[in-house]
């Protein structure tokens, strides 16, 4: 990847931003109400999001002002890409809410459409968009949840080369052009899921994916699994909730856990 270091010696604008974490899933937050950032400028996305010359972090968002909702939820992966985040989403919430934009109760627009979330405790609830349809590859599944997603039941996921593996079927004849997250799911002897996922626009397995587990969740009904699905991932413990309608649709899906404030800082660009 390239990416330029940050030159102090002429500061041009000063970026106030303030990083939260969902379960592991890390994120730079930044408060774009009065457009202090370029969302065309994916350079100073890279660079931002790098972990040796920036702030470090899976994904960067930009909360803007909305004429329709609470506000509006922009989110880049750290290669620049932008997609949908749930885990990224349910930080946003939080950010809004410490902000002052929103109460415990939010609306608010992503790329993939409007969402409702609300905080209780130290949970942050999102509702997801419904998932009109399933594809079955033989044992596998695809399931876009707001971002695309690749799910396959393996056993021995502790020990799996997650980053080998998924780099595989992201890269794959089917899903060079767009890519997909691809998710490694084992079902844990307490009856939860246990979740590793290779993200695409990171390029890596992360911590943990809010749109992954959903995937996850969604897919373990033709396992006989059934609303709510608990699911852990390497960063920590997160719930699906949702209804079945038919075969392959499913509605009301919430995904919940928890949504950290990490620290706050200053950087000139
Ligand atoms: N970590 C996210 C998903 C981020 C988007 C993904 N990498 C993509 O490009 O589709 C989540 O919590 O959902």
């Amino acid at each position: 990847m390239e990416v330029q270091a940050f030159s102090s010696d002429h500061p041009m604008a000063v970026i106030h931003f303030y990083k939260y974490q969902g379960t592991g899933n890390d994120f730079i937050m930044i408060d774009n109400r009065q457009e202090v950032v370029d969302k065309t400028d994916l350079a100073l996305v890279k660079q931002l999001c790098h972990r040796r010359y920036g702030i470090g972090a899976d994904g960067l968002i930009l909360i803007e002002n909305s004429q329709e909702t609470d506000f509006e939820m922009i989110y880049f992966n750290s290669d620049g890409s932008k997609s949908f985040c749930g885990n990224g989403s349910r930080c946003a919430v939080s950010f809004a809410n410490y902000l002052g934009m929103v109460g415990d109760n939010a609306e608010f627009k992503a790329i993939d459409g409007f969402h409702e979330a609300y905080i209780m405790q130290d949970q942050v609830f999102l509702r997801m968009r419904n998932v009109e349809k399933v594809e079955q590859f033989e044992e596998d599944m695809f399931i876009n949840t707001g971002s695309p997603h690749y799910i396959r039941f393996v056993k021995e996921l502790a020990a799996m080369d997650v980053v080998e593996e998924g780099r595989k079927i992201r890269n794959s004849e089917l899903y060079k052009a767009e890519g997909t997250n691809v998710n490694f799911v084992e079902p844990t002897q307490e009856g939860k899921l246990y979740v590793r996922t290779y993200e695409r626009g990171v390029e890596d397995e992360t911590l943990s994916c809010g749109t992954g587990v959903t995937a996850a969740a969604l897919a373990s009904t033709y396992l006989g699994y059934s609303s709510p699905v608990k699911l852990l991932t390497p960063g920590g413990q997160l719930q699906v909730a949702f209804k079945t309608k038919g075969n392959d649709q499913f509605t009301d899906i919430y995904l919940s856990g928890p949504a950290t404030f990490v620290f706050k800082g200053e950087i000139n660009i």
